[in-house]
């Protein structure tokens, strides 16, 4: 039976890239879905084995539906992790093609997207309103549809393709260097890969009992004297009243019995409450890559 995976879809997405990217195996079915919340559901609700969503980009930081989403509305584990190099491209319709800069009315695209070209929007585009996508590629298929309009969408060169827009612009990102890690997910780890991952990460989900002197810093020193080192720590809140946050953490170790076990154990010791987020292996595409979306 061939595996299915859930992706932020339409066709040509910057997660559809990475999707391809991370399971490129022929066995493996790739299913869109229109945005993160469907992702994350259908794997949650068992209609797909795994799902790929952008969870944090070099630029805009975290995508933070994709952290709430995890924390509050599904029960899935973090199964793997790929970083994905971003070029942002403008992309118009080829009827409107040879319109200069002041004339495009509109700018479509997920807000990952523009945040990530604000700047640039500011200097070139200023003329133009902002509206947002649920994903780039939609924000596409958007501007596709109406020949008639002066839209750009910001999105993969892929998109461009895919929906048959004209290149504009490439590389309109306002720093060079952007990168997306996302997330596969799936309600059992992966099974055995063949590729060798760049580094293995835990992902956890601390809750302070209550708010008091040096409680995060006695969580993180119990990381700290075992040496594990902590590649991120992003808090979200909890939602129930201002100032209370779950912290996200991750520990850039494969779950082990001694040292991570422990370290958790340690915690809760503390009185915190932990959430296994997942073990899984890393990967990274470099910049300048093909992508291999079929
Ligand atoms: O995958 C996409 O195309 C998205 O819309 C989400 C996104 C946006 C910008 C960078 C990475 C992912």
């Amino acid at each position: 039976m061939k595996r299915t995976v859930a992706y932020l879809g339409p066709a040509g997405t910057f997660t559809h890239e990475a999707t391809r990217a991370f399971f490129p195996e022929d066995d493996v079915e790739l299913v869109e879905y229109p945005s993160i919340p469907d992702v994350l559901d259908a794997v949650d609700a068992g209609h797909c084995h795994y799902g790929v969503v952008p969870v944090e980009n070099a630029i805009e930081g975290s995508v933070v539906l994709t952290l709430d989403w995890l924390i509050h509305q599904v029960d899935v584990l973090i199964v793997g992790e790929l970083v994905y190099p971003i070029a942002q491209c403008l992309l118009v319709h080829p009827f409107q093609a040879g319109r200069s800069p002041e004339e495009w009315t509109r700018v479509i695209s997920h807000p990952q997207a523009v945040a990530q070209c604000r700047l640039y929007l500011r200097e070139h585009l200023p003329g133009a309103e902002v509206s947002f996508a649920e994903s780039t590629a939609e924000a596409a298929r958007q501007v596709k549809s109406r020949p008639d309009e002066a839209w750009v969408a910001i999105g993969t060169r892929t998109a461009g393709e895919l929906y048959g827009l004209h290149v504009l612009e490439e590389d309109v990102q306002d720093h060079p260097n952007n990168f997306t890690r996302f997330i596969a997910v799936g309600k059992e780890p992966l099974p055995k890969r063949n590729r060798d991952p760049e580094l293995h990460k835990t992902s956890i989900l601390v809750t302070l009992p209550s708010d008091y002197p040096g409680a995060l810093h006695q969580v993180l020193s119990a990381f700290a004297w075992r040496q594990l080192n902590l590649c991120r720590i992003e808090s979200r809140p909890t939602k129930k009243g201002l100032g209370s946050y779950h912290f996200f953490i991750d520990v850039e170790k494969d779950w082990d019995p001694v040292l991570m076990a422990g370290a958790v154990a340690e915690i809760e010791v503390l009185g915190c409450h932990v959430r296994r987020l997942g073990s899984f292996p890393c990967y990274r595409v470099s910049q300048g890559a093909k992508p291999i979306v079929r």
